[in-house]
């Protein structure tokens, strides 16, 4: 079953179209976080049903190891997406991703189909997580109480393609253009305790380009991107590798907070520097992207290379 909590790093979710049996067989070899099938808008109106049962198929048959399951389903304003809905809860999905969502109402109403769903083919209950994708000026807008709609909210993405088509202007080198929706979409990610998602970068030969976003959307403070290409996974997760300087800064702060622990007291100093419980979450938040990265052994050792 999914972890909707912080244990599970969701730094690279890779759109996987849903119509492409290949890509679908073979989308766990990359190491992406999160595999995103999708029955949306990679996939023309002629395959829709060939779509979902090529995924339904693939998630019941194929081994895609420790990766989270993603489908990105049909808009609720089609006639696919309670079809979609009910095969994807059926075959045993992670998270279903609701796009073009704008008000709390729509998750709502997910999570009520999600519940019949799971109840129609004896799935565990609360089992599926739920996440929105913000891709027009009211999903912006009311991105804060789309966040909280729903314990099975596992995070919110912000698709910049719809989004910038929604505002009347295109996606620019230096991203001025998403400055406001991205940080409505992460506050709303952090004030209702769940993930943020960036959008895709879709010119695969703009590399320099990959970085310089991937790098900004890191320092804001994002959980990681939705992708479009495997190629992708290992420049973000190279953005988001903590540094050896870090690694042992966090080694540090977790050892010294576990010492005065001991001795029964929750502030410290270390070098000079006040360590309390946010500089420790943030420590532990380094020593899983550490381990994550292979940079660390089981005991949280720095294993040089
Ligand atoms: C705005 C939106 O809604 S975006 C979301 C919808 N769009 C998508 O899902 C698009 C997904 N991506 C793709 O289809 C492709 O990556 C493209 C069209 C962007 C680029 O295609 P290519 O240049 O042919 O990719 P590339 O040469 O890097 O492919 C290398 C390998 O990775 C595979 N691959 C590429 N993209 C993906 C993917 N998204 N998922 C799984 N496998 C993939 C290819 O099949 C190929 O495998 P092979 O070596 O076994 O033949
Ligand atoms: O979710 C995404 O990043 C892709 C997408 O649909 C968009 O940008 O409109
Ligand atoms: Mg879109």
């Amino acid at each position: 079953m999914a972890q909707k909590n912080e244990e599970r790093l969701r730094r690279t979710m890779m759109f996987v179209p849903g119509n492409n049996p290949a890509m679908v067989k073979d989308a766990g070899i990359y190491g992406a976080d999160s595999i995103m099938f999708d029955l949306e808008d990679a996939v023309s109106m002629a395959e829709k049903d060939a779509a979902r049962d090529l995924v339904y198929e693939a998630i019941q048959s194929q081994d895609y190891g420790n990766a989270e399951l993603v489908v990105r389903v049909n808009g609720q304003d089609t006639p696919y997406y309670n079809n979609d809905v009910k095969a994807m809860v059926k075959a045993g999905i992670d998270v279903v991703r609701l796009p073009k969502v704008e008000d709390a109402q729509m998750i709502q109403t997910l999570e009520k189909d999600v519940l019949a769903a799971e109840k129609q083919f004896g799935r565990e209950e609360g089992s599926t997580h739920v996440m929105a994708a913000i891709e027009s000026a009211k999903g912006v807008l009311n991105v804060a109480e789309i966040a909280a709609a729903s314990d099975r909210m596992i995070g919110v993405a912000l698709s910049a393609e719809d989004y910038t088509t929604d505002m009347k202007t295109h996606r620019y080198p230096d991203g001025a253009e998403l400055e406001f929706a991205r940080n409505m979409v992460l506050h709303a990610a952090r004030a209702a305790g769940i993930a943020a998602f960036d959008t895709v970068f879709t010119n695969m030969d703009d590399t320099e380009g990959f970085y310089r976003e991937t790098r900004y959307i890191h320092q804001l403070g994002f959980d990681g991107k939705s992708l479009v290409n495997p190629r992708q996974i290992s420049m973000v997760n190279s953005v988001y590798e903590p540094t050896q300087k870090e690694i042992k800064n966090a080694q540090n702060v977790i050892t010294a907070i576990e010492e005065a622990r001991i001795k029964g007291s929750g502030v410290i100093s270390m070098n000079g520097q006040m360590v309390d419980r946010p500089v420790v979450l943030r420590a532990q938040r380094v020593m899983r992207l550490a381990k994550a990265s292979n940079l660390v052994d089981e005991e949280g050792n720095y294993i040089e290379k």
